[in-house]
Formats: C-alpha cells, sequence, structure tokens
C-alpha cells in the first residue's frame, strides 16, 4: 500500500502530463476556454451569459416579469441575444428588424418546429400553430369568411347581446355593492361571444348566477404550463415521465379535448337535423359551420374532414378570440380607472354619440331617473343606448378607438412573439442570427420604447392616436405589432375592435368603476397578457 503511495502516478494516453504539472495545465485549458468564450461574447447586447448555462439564471430569476426584464435590455440596445442551454433567444424592437423578419424575409421565420413542438398538444394544426401549404390553406379559408358581411352582422347582433348581458350583471352587483372581477367577467363573455359566432352554440358561462366552467380553468391551466416549457428545459423528461406540470397538463388536455369534442358533435347533429326539416334559412352562419360544410364538400382548404382538424379549427380560435379581447378590455377598464380625466372626456364622447344617434334615428331616449332608477328603467335606456351601436355607428366613437389602440401599445394582448430561423440570417442592423434559434418580436417592449414613440413612450397617452383633425391617426403595423404584421397579421382585428368598443361604450357610458383598495394588478406570465390576480372593483351606475 505505502509504496503504491510512492510510485510516481502514469500520464494517462489522453493526458500525457503527470504530477503538479497536469493540474496547472488543466486549469490553463478551463481559463482559455473561457477567456475565448467572453472574447466572442464581447460584443452581445444582452444579460450575462455563462458556459453550457448561457442566461439561464438571471432569465429563472426575472420570469414573473420578464417582460419589463426584456424592457430593460431592449431600451439599451434595441436588439438583444439570451443565451440558453443549446440555443439562443433574439428578441427584437426595432421596426426596420420587424418588418425583416415579419414581412421582408418572411420565409425564413415560420413558427418552425420547436414552438411547434412546445404548442401541439393545444393547438395541434390549427392556424396558429401552422407553417407552409397548411397555413396558406387555412388562411384563405378564414380570410374569405371573416370578409363576409353575414359573419359581420351576425357578430354585431351576438356582441351587443352579451355586452348587455355583462351590463345586466354589473347593474345587480352596483345594486348589492359587490365586488366583481372584471377580468373574469370579460373572459365569460368573450368565450361565450366566441362560442356563438365562432361555433353557433350558447354556453352561458356569462348567466346571472356565474356558473363554473371547468373548460375554462382547464384551458387557462394548459396555456400556463405550455408557456413555461419555453424555459424549462426538462419539461420533455417530465412529459415522459407523466409528472409535475406536465401531468397536469395532460389531465388538462383531455378536458378542454372532452369540452371541444362535444361542440363539434352539436353542431353536427344541429346541421343534419335543419338539412333533415329543409329549412335551409335556419342554417347558421358561424365558422366551424363552415369548415364543417367545406370538409364535407371535400373542398376542404386545409383539411377539416374529420374531428380532430376541426377540434383544432376550435381550439386555435378560442384562443384567438376569447383571451386576447378579455385581456385587453381589462386593460382598458384598469387605464381606465388610473386615469380620470381619460374616462370622463371618453363619457362625454359617449353622451355626445348618443344624444347625435338618437337625433339621426328619431328616438326619444327613456328618462329613467338617474342612477338610483328601478332595475327595469334601467334597463330599459341601457337597451336603446345598444340599439345605436352598429358597425357603422361604432366607427364614429374615434376618442374610444384611440382609447383601446393605446391600451394595446402598453399591454398587448400577445406580448411576446416568437419566430423559428431557418437559415443562418443578418437582419437589417446587423445582428446575426442563426439557423434553429428563435427571433422573437416584442409588442411590449416596442410599446415602451422612446425610440419607437417617443419621450412620453411609457405614458397613457390616447390623445396621440388623433390627428389635428380629429381623425384617427394610423401607425406603422410594424411599429404598433398588437396584431402582429405582415402576411400573417392578425385575422380578427376588425372583429376584435367591433365587439370591444361594443361592451366598452355600453360599459363606459353607464358605469364607473373603481379598483378595490390593495388590489394588485399584474400580469402572469403566459402566452397571453393576462393578470395575475384578475381586475376586483367595485362598480356603480352613472346615467
Ligand atoms: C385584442 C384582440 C386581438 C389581438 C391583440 C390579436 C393579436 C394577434 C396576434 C399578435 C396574432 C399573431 C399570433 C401568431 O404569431 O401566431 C394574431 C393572429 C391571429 N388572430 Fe388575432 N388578435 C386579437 C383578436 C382576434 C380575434 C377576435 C380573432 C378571431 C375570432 C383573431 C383571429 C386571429 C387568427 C385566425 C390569427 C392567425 C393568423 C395567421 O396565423 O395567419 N384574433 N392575432
Amino acid at each position: 500500500m505505502e509504496e503504491a503511495h510512492l510510485t510516481p502516478a502514469t500520464p494517462s494516453p489522453f493526458f500525457p502530463l503527470a504530477g503538479p504539472h497536469k493540474y496547472i495545465a488543466l486549469l490553463l485549458v478551463v481559463l482559455s476556454w473561457i477567456l475565448v468564450q467572453r472574447w466572442s461574447l464581447r460584443k452581445q447586447k444582452g444579460p450575462r451569459s455563462w458556459p453550457v448555462i448561457g442566461a439561464t439564471v438571471e432569465q429563472l430569476r426575472n420570469y414573473h416579469r420578464m417582460h419589463d426584464w426584456l424592457v430593460g435590455y431592449l431600451s439599451r440596445h434595441r436588439t438583444v441575444t439570451v443565451d440558453m442551454p443549446f440555443t439562443s433567444y433574439t428578441y427584437i424592437a426595432d421596426p426596420v428588424n420587424v418588418e425583416h423578419v415579419l414581412k421582408t424575409n418572411f420565409t425564413n421565420y415560420p413558427k418552425g418546429i420547436v414552438y411547434r413542438s412546445y404548442m401541439d398538444v393545444l393547438l395541434g394544426d390549427g392556424i396558429f400553430n401552422a407553417d407552409g401549404e397548411l397555413w396558406r390553406k387555412q388562411r384563405k379559408t378564414a380570410s374569405f369568411e371573416f370578409a363576409s358581411k353575414n359573419l359581420r352582422d351576425f357578430s354585431a347582433i351576438v356582441f351587443r347581446e352579451y355586452s348587455l348581458k355583462l351590463s345586466g350583471i354589473l347593474s345587480q352587483a352596483s345594486k348589492a355593492g359587490k365586488v366583481v372581477d372584471m377580468q373574469e367577467l370579460y373572459m365569460r363573455m368573450t368565450l361565450d361571444s366566441i362560442c356563438k359566432v365562432g361555433f353557433g352554440v350558447e354556453i352561458g358561462t356569462l348567466s346571472p348566477d356565474l356558473p363554473e366552467n371547468s373548460f375554462a380553468q382547464a384551458f387557462d391551466a394548459a396555456n400556463i404550463i405550455i408557456t413555461l416549457r419555453f424555459i424549462d428545459p426538462l419539461w420533455r423528461i417530465k412529459r415522459f415521465f407523466h409528472v409535475g406540470s406536465e401531468a397536469l397538463l395532460a389531465q388538462s388536455i383531455k378536458l378542454v379535448d372532452e369540452f371541444t369534442y362535444s361542440v363539434i358533435r352539436r353542431r353536427k347533429a344541429e346541421i343534419v337535423e335543419v338539412r333533415a326539416s329543409g329549412k335551409q334559412e335556419k342554417m347558421k352562419h358561424d365558422i366551424l359551420s363552415r369548415f364543417i360544410e367545406l370538409g364535407e364538400a371535400g373542398d376542404d382548404g386545409g383539411g377539416f374532414g374529420d374531428d380532430k382538424s376541426l377540434r383544432d379549427v376550435v381550439l386555435n380560435f378560442v384562443i384567438a378570440g376569447r383571451d386576447t379581447t378579455a385581456t385587453t378590455l381589462s386593460w382598458f377598464t384598469h387605464m381606465a380607472m388610473s386615469h380620470p380625466d381619460v374616462a370622463e372626456k371618453l363619457r362625454r364622447e359617449l353622451c355626445a354619440f348618443e344624444a347625435e344617434r338618437a337625433r339621426e334615428e328619431g328616438v326619444t331616449l327613456v328618462l329613467c331617473g338617474g342612477a338610483d332608477a328601478d332595475d327595469k328603467a334601467f334597463a330599459a335606456r341601457v337597451a336603446q343606448f345598444a340599439g345605436l351601436l352598429t358597425y357603422d355607428s361604432l366607427g364614429k366613437l374615434v376618442y374610444l378607438h384611440a382609447c383601446v389602440t393605446e391600451t394595446l401599445r402598453l399591454y398587448p394582448a400577445v406580448p411576446q412573439d416568437p419566430k423559428g430561423i431557418l437559415e443562418d440570417d443578418v437582419l437589417p442592423d446587423g445582428t446575426k442570427v442563426r439557423a434553429g434559434g428563435m427571433v422573437t418580436y416584442v409588442p411590449y417592449s416596442m410599446g415602451r420604447m422612446e425610440y419607437n414613440w417617443g419621450p412620453d413612450a411609457a405614458s397613457f397617452r390616447p390623445e396621440r392616436w388623433i390627428n389635428e383633425d380629429g381623425a384617427f391617426r394610423n401607425a406603422s403595423p410594424f411599429k404598433f405589432t398588437a396584431f402582429q404584421a405582415g402576411p400573417r397579421i392578425c385575422l380578427g382585428k376588425d372583429s376584435a375592435y367591433l365587439q370591444m368598443k361594443m361592451a366598452l361604450a355600453i360599459l363606459f357610458r353607464f358605469y364607473s368603476f373603481r379598483l378595490l383598495e390593495g388590489h394588485p394588478v399584474q400580469y402572469r406570465m403566459m402566452t397571453i397578457l393576462s393578470m395575475a390576480h384578475g381586475l376586483k372593483v367595485r362598480v356603480s351606475r352613472a346615467v
């Protein structure tokens, strides 16, 4: 044993030095490697990167406030690279780079296989998750549907009906002095609306007793867990062993699927019934019926012949139409509460509009006795006002339009939108991006950048959207990116404005809102910028 200690160490064939030299050499190799790493990162704009783990630790530490974390870096650099294990994410906020990615070199920046692999479980082959021919066909079919006057007229009726239901709930809450969660109510309203407009189904989550809705809960849980996948390198292992967040995800998707397939079965049965009755005029104008018909005709614009494809259509439209709109309505309400001058100016616009429209239509406005009016008289007055709101007349509400747009500038419903990179490329500002990585345009940051909006970029100021003649002033879609831009620009933008303006005109004409004292308003990290704790308010009638 003693001898063994005295025997000089045998040099390894892989490391031919022995004794202390071996350790010094090893240290030198490690130091040189670190130096090379630091040298190659010297021009990197973004958080500090470490060998192998990249910036994972800093990113995880800031995960709960990631959008603001990025604001900090992007205000200094315009383009930021964040290294992650085995990949890197490039974040952009300069409209010139955004135009390059979303339009000029569009084909190089698809959703990509990484994004698809994360989202597949929820979105399947639906339009949000599709690239190439599969996307093109769905886009064509859906664009055609969105342009139809039938759908627009039907939507206006549905949006008015559900806004009035929401008004009824608020009216009762104001009388009872009850606290309400506006985000939850908006989510119910937009879910009911998209189910009616999208799939011709009445699901009634906005009925006065506010029933539990397991679909909505499971859908939200799935969305949160999928967002976590973007920074959780272990998610595939968790999925394989069916543990932790991935086990919960599987459960949530099961619930979501049960609901969705039941909607499809119901619509198919109704279509058969209408056909058997021979009453074609009873055929509904919803989007799902249209896709079912296309699938049956074999002219299915993207393969909608089977229930799985229809399931993907349904869920993609739910995610498109429900959360985005409800989230924007919630942030709008928060902005109006925290900017009383804006709320007052909006109210004046709505009252003037009401008087003018009533004159135009020859309507005598009912006297309802003010805020203490009895319920029936108050409801009648609200319904009378709602009757004056049409697709065309809502176009006259320029200040309301500006307030909604300003809300989206600072609180875009989709705060970050990642794209895959097919081939190495150089962005217009000289940043190199590598095939297989990801480039993300960041609407949340873009709205707050002084280089995009001037020194008051961070202030909520709807007036910036109105020109000297009092008309709405548009901005380049590559600078105001809340609806994306280029060939994949949001298809539901007009529909979303129609619904939001219909609801907000009614609510802000007849109610005032006060944030519940001490209620925290913060976003939650998920693909949509929803509020982590909802939006708890007290509401009062204001005739
Ligand atoms: C405030 C409301 C809304 C906002 C801020 C918004 C924003 C967006 C954004 C950022 C995208 C691109 C997402 C991506 O890269 O995948 C998008 C796509 C889309 N949106 Fe909207 N959206 C809104 C409402 C709606 C509504 C109400 C509908 C339909 C009912 C809708 C239908 C779509 C569709 C179908 C796409 C996919 C377009 C494509 O990939 O070709 N959106 N929207």
